[in-house]
């Protein structure tokens, strides 16, 4: 059995909070403003996720009115997510992802990202791809006023 989901999310800049994508905190001058801890990346996975299963999505599941969520740790929010997968009988078949934002440059940062991508899904990272592009400077992403990801997921049951 094989089932595919994907995820879309958008988060702005914030002066004064770090900018951390995929699980990675990245060097740069300001991060993303969320409840949570605001990784773009990995809520865009938590969605793609949950989609795959027909559970809905992360705000069903981790409401942002919700005080326990506050500042919360997305890698931890994705596993209590992939634990459900699991409970479901999927494994990763493998997921492909992109970051959009003009700056900063990810490519020095997609390895680890891809590898901490990996330990969350309980997978190889050769199962595991992402990208990043521009928005070639226009709409949001291209001003610089917030970050994209896109996902796309197949899992895979016995
Ligand atoms: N934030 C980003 C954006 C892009 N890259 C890398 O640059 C390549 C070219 O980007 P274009 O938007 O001009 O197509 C892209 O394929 C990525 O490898 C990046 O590292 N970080
Ligand atoms: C993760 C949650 C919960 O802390 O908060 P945010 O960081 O605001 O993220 P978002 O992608 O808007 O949706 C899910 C939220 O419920």
């Amino acid at each position: 059995m094989i089932r595919v989901g994907q995820g879309f999310d958008v988060h702005k800049f914030e002066e004064g909070r770090p900018l951390i994508i995929g699980g990675i905190t990245i060097p740069h001058e300001r991060g993303l403003a969320g409840h949570s801890d605001a990784d773009v990346l990995l809520h865009t996975i938590t969605d793609a996720a949950l989609g795959a299963i027909g559970e809905g999505d992360i705000g069903r599941h981790f409401p942002d009115t919700d005080e326990a969520f506050k500042d919360a740790d997305s890698a931890v929010l994705l596993e209590k997510i992939w634990q459900l997968v699991n409970e479901r009988g999927y494994q990763l078949g493998n997921i492909d992802c992109t970051v959009i934002a003009e700056r900063p440059k990810m490519s020095p940062h997609i390895e680890a990202i891809q590898a901490r991508v990996a330990e969350l899904l309980k997978a190889d990272i050769s199962q595991v791809n992402v990208k990043a592009t521009t928005s070639e400077k226009l709409g949001f992403t291209g001003r610089e006023e917030g970050i994209a990801a896109m996902a796309t997921i197949l899992l895979t049951k016995q």
